[in-house]
């Protein structure tokens, strides 16, 4: 066995584990990232990019299909499933290559390929060949689907998002399991291009709402292009010589059985920590076996530990694993001199049409908060001007502020630009805006975001510090 000691530790080359990298190389040298599978990362490899591609092609099917709304028939809409595929892997390959070329930029020495697992809390195992013992380890080991079993029954057919973006072609059918972010991105922009798509949930869970009115407006829409039953009663999965065969209830109670080319298993993901031997480490964990960390250092206790990431559990998205990455790094290269960095105000953005965004805080957390003390403003955009214009008038944006100081606190939506809109309001939350701030700033006309400022009139109202909003005003401009 070999032995190698080092300063700063690294379990994991994903986003996190690069940013962690980074910032612990500005405080020493002697530091290594090991890496167990491929280089590449989750969002570039099988992740953000090639999902939002595979979206990008299923919007330009749908354009297609709704111009004759405006008068134009482009004739018959032809899908060639082999250049769609050809394209996401592609373009997927170039954003591979860019994290690629980053990885091999950073010394030989530092980069270890293998199995990373704890011996004792500061000896870690890679493969069966190498011992490294380590001043501070940073945890940044992303994580991976997790499958119910009664879904292993399909067998070959079963598949999850890296599989999708492998196909050199698009099947006919996909049954999808999990009406969440993952599975309502990929579900619907299969959907879009061609596929016969029928989607499962449990306990009415739709993406990340948690408003009742916005989660069925949603449930509605998606119904619209494709059957979601989001607590679904299902039977049986069987792997039939031809494909899967899933019998199930369907919402008017009849017993129903239908065939699917595959089984796409898309009902979360598990942080990678349970194949870490994290026992080894001496560190504390919750019930489930994560680590428990603080949100502002990302330190493991007051140990030599830091966990990043999706590893961590709490916001598996892209840009907070960059920056938990960056935050731990640092505090791995000065520890025991360790520092809360800056986090972020919530913001999430499923890329579906309509978008979602959530922003700040919660209704509920807002209601924990407030202790009652809040107010909604609700915009409907199935009249706003802008978005009847581009044929987009769809979905609900609710805005929450605090009684009294008026500030402006969260939101949820369902709706055009959200992905737009839903960075405007978390700005706003981030720098502590109240609503009559947030009215004073300029909004332009005609656009989207006319009817967000049609909800913070409403909400303005609702918090008893503005006058009614004027109804049925296309064009009020300022103060109107
Ligand atoms: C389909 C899909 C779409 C997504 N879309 C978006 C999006 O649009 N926007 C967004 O913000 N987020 C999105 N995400 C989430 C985002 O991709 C993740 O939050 C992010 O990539 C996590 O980065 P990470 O560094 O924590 O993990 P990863 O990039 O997964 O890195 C972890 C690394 O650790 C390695 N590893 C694991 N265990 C060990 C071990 N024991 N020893 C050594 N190495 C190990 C793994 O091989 C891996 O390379 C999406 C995710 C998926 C799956
Ligand atoms: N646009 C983005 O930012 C983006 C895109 C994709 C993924 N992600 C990240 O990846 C994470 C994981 O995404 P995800 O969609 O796998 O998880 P998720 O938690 O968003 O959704 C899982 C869904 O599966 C459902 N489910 C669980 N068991 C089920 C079963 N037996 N049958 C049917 N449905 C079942 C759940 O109720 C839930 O609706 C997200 O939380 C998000 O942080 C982000």
């Amino acid at each position: 066995m070999d032995k190698r000691k080092v300063d700063v530790a690294i379990i994991g080359a994903g986003t996190a584990g690069m940013g962690a990298y980074r910032a612990a190389r500005k405080h020493t040298d002697d530091v290594v990232m090991i890496e167990g599978g491929p280089y590449g990362t989750t969002c570039a490899r099988v992740g953000c990019m090639p999902s939002k591609l595979l979206i990008a092609a299923a919007d330009s099917a749908h354009h297609m299909t709704k111009a004759s709304m405006f008068g134009i028939h482009p004739g018959d809409v032809r899908i060639d499933g082999k250049a769609v595929m050809e394209r996401v892997r592609r373009e997927r390959d170039r954003f591979v290559s860019f994290v690629l070329e980053a990885v091999e930029g950073f010394p030989e020495a530092h980069r270890v390929r293998g199995h990373a697992r704890f011996l004792s809390p500061n000896r870690i195992a890679v493969g069966d060949n190498l011992e490294i013992e380590a001043g501070r380890v940073v945890i940044a080991t992303g994580s991976r689907p997790n499958i119910p079993g009664f879904l292993k029954e399909a067998k070959d057919r079963l598949i999850v998002n890296d599989d999708v973006f492998e196909w050199q072609d698009l099947p006919q059918s996909v049954a999808v399991f999990g009406p969440g972010i993952i599975g309502l991105e990929l579900g619907q922009a299969l959907s879009r291009l061609g596929i016969r798509v029928r989607m499962f949930g449990v306990g009415g869970a739709v993406g990340p709402l948690q408003e009742d009115a916005i989660r069925q407006y949603a449930l509605k829409s998606f119904n619209d292009e494709f059957p979601l039953d989001a607590d679904a009663k299902v039977q049986s999965v069987e792997r039939t010589p031809e494909g899967v065969s899933i019998r199930f209830t369907d919402p008017e109670g009849g017993d129903v059985t239908e065939a699917f080319d595959y089984l796409l298993a898309a009902t979360g993901r598990r942080p990678n920590v349970d194949e870490l031997d994290i026992r080894n480490a001496d560190i504390a964990q919750d019930d489930q076996g994560s680590p428990l960390f603080d949100h502002y250092t990302l330190q493991c206790g007051d140990s030599h530990v830091f966990i990043v990431g999706d590893a961590n559990n709490e916001a598996p998205l892209l840009h907070e694993a960059a920056d938990e990455g960056r935050i731990a790094g640092d505090n791995a290269g000065r520890y025991p001199d360790v520092r809360a960095g800056l986090r972020r105000v919530p913001l999430g953005v499923v890329f579906t049409d309509p978008q979602i965004a959530t922003v700040g805080m919660t209704l509920k957390q807002v209601d924990e908060r407030c202790k009652g003390c809040y107010a909604i403003g609700e915009v409907s955009f199935e009249s706003q001007g802008r978005s009847r214009v581009i044929g987009a008038n769809k979905g609900l944006l609710h805005l929450y502020g605090e009684r009294g100081s008026g500030l402006f606190l969260g939101a949820e939506m369902f709706g055009p630009a959200a992905e737009h809109i839903g960075h405007l309001l978390a700005w706003a939350v981030q720098n502590r805006m109240t609503v009559t701030e947030m009215l004073d700033m300029p909004f332009y006309h005609p656009v989207i975001e006319e009817g967000l400022r049609t909800a913070l009139r409403d909400l303005s109202r609702n918090l008893d510090i503005g006058p009614p909003p004027v109804e049925q005003c296309l064009d009020c401009g300022p103060g109107g």
